[in-house]
């Protein structure tokens, strides 16, 4: 039958998984990690896609489109670019029954398939910038335990690469690009993000610095620590002893970056491409890069912040369909003029740029309807019965606080307007008090302690040291993980001469927000 078997707050890991299903945007894949996006799902990446690529066209960065297939030898040219990474790349090493010469890589990423040929397009000041994009999939080999969306071995994104002559040019963009990930969590998802740097631990190793928007999502990490315990199932037995452990583990912490990251690369990959140009003064002088990416990922992050027990809730902006008109026959009335009040809905909302349908089928209840445009997160419902009809109005029903109003037919384009940015504003305003209300400042370490296991995030002041903050990963560790940094906001709190790190007892130079993750 309809509706969910799990529940968000008690089964998380499973209700995401029937949520995505009954939703109609994933169909599970007979390979493991690999997912059927299906048109709901593209219709989302293709309304923020629309909106990105338009942005960076004014930018005056450039679409072109790079082989997904990487010779070894160009993989392998910078050792500690992939050490650590090497076990996800995904190899071809047969083409029909007989073996490649030379196995080739799948990309799990583009920097290697590209950078040879900056070096060989910059030669002049006059080259640059060259600003590059690709919207494509990658592929990492993934091991621990795959989740649509967020954890699959191939999944959309798109990639921009840059060059410029200046280390200023660059650090613009880098804020630029990320300026456009906020808007597309916090104007087209309704996901209140938080701007950061990521730490000297938790940057791109290959770059300078990473800048990301972190979601700081409490159910986020709680995914991983769901996969974590299914790992553990066999030592833990049946799954009630599960869930009352995940109860205790039902993490109120933040995790890492949230599929959106906008690195400063430096100098480090013109190093390793030798990548040069001859500037006005005829010297020679690297260029310097930026590198950076959002996925399909971000897909996931909204699913579990807005998502309910009914299933799927769609910001506005995002949804295939914003309103979905239903008519509620009545006993012996007759359905023509119904029906004919439906279409006449649906064409005056598609005029005004509403993306509204009818559902007209005959083999369903009214209420049968409701819960499948429920589930499938639509965020506004219109009702159309013979009472309606006397009064010319109709009845409209909001997804995301179920509540009801009627609406004279003769104000209907602006009231559904309205309340649909309604419905934007009050999910972005509820995902906000529920993530504040999931963190919580310590400026000692027992406070720090306490809010951790009170499965918080937590702001702190910290001295900056890379040391430290390994140390802090040491003395947190346990059985559902340790703490990390997440990241250092860009908006800074006051931070009073004398304010020590929490962890250090050392002078603090920075706010940072620390998160569990195992
Ligand atoms: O995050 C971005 C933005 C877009 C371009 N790439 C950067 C860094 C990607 C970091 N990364 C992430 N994952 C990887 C997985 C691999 F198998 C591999 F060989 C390399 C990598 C890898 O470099
Ligand atoms: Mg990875």
């Amino acid at each position: 039958g309809l509706g969910l078997s799990k529940k968000k707050d008690e089964n998380f890991g499973e209700w995401y998984s029937e949520v995505v299903v009954n939703s109609e945007m994933i169909e599970y894949y007979d390979i493991s990690g690999c997912y059927i996006l299906r048109p709901w799902t593209i219709a989302i990446w293709e309304t923020m896609q629309a909106f990105f690529d338009a942005e960076i066209k004014k930018m005056k960065i450039k679409n072109c489109y790079f082989p997904l297939f990487v010779s070894p030898g160009v993989l392998e040219r910078e050792k500690d670019h992939i050490e650590g990474f090497a076990p996800e790349v995904a190899w071809v090493t047969k083409s029909g029954k007989s073996d490649l010469e030379v196995p080739i890589a799948i990309r799990p990423t583009s920097e290697t398939v590209m950078y040879p040929y900056f070096a060989k397009w910059i030669r002049g000041h006059r080259d640059l910038p060259l600003k590059l994009n690709q919207w494509c999939n990658v592929v990492r080999w993934e091991f621990s335990n795959p989740t649509p969306f967020i954890r699959s071995r191939e999944f959309l994104w798109q990639e921009g690469h840059t060059a410029f002559a200046t280390k200023a040019e660059a650090d613009v963009e880098v804020l630029e690009i990320l300026e456009l990930y906020r808007r597309i969590y916090e104007e087209y998802m309704a996901v209140p993000v938080v701007k950061g740097k990521k730490s000297e631990n938790e940057k791109f190793a290959g770059g300078l610095y990473t800048t990301s928007v972190e979601v700081l999502d409490m159910f986020f990490m709680y995914i991983y620590m769901y996969n974590l315990i299914l790992l553990l199932m066999p030592l833990y037995g049946e799954p009630e002893d599960i869930n009352s452990c995940m109860q205790a583990f039902i993490p109120n912490t933040g995790r890492g970056v949230q599929g959106a990251t906008s690195h400063c690369l430096g100098q480090n990959f013109a190093k390793m491409f030798e990548i040069n140009f001859e500037n006005e003064n005829r010297e020679k002088g690297m260029v310097w890069q930026n590198s950076w990416a959002y996925s399909t990922r971000t897909i996931g992050v909204m699913v579990m912040v807005h998502g309910d027990d009914k299933g799927l809730v769609l910001p506005p902006k995002v949804a295939a369909i914003q309103a979905i008109v239903v008519p509620v026959p009545y006993k012996n009335t007759p359905m023509e003029e119904i029906y004919d009040a439906c279409s006449k809905t649906v064409d005056t909302l598609t005029k005004a740029g509403i993306r509204a349908e009818a559902d007209i089928s005959d083999n369903q209840t009214p209420g049968w309807k409701y819960s499948h445009w429920e589930m499938k997160g639509v965020p506004l419902r219109i009702e159309i019965g013979p009472k309606d009809l006397e009064k010319n109005q109709v009845r409209v029903v909001r997804r995301d606080n179920s509540a009801k109003e009627d609406i004279p037919v003769s104000n209907l384009v602006e009231q559904v307007q309205d309340i649909l940015v309604k419905i934007h504003e009050n999910l972005f305003n509820v995902a906000k008090e529920k993530r504040d209300a999931s963190i919580k400042v310590a400026k000692t370490w027992e406070e720090f302690m306490e809010a951790l296991n009170q499965k918080k995030m937590i702001l702190a002041p910290w001295c900056d040291e890379q040391a430290v903050e390994e140390e802090v990963k040491k003395r947190t560790k346990g059985e559902i993980g340790a703490a990390k940094s997440l990241c250092t906001p860009f908006e800074q709190p006051e931070l009073p001469e004398g304010t020590l790190c929490f962890a250090s007892g050392k002078p603090a130079k920075k706010w940072t927000y620390w998160g569990r993750s195992y």
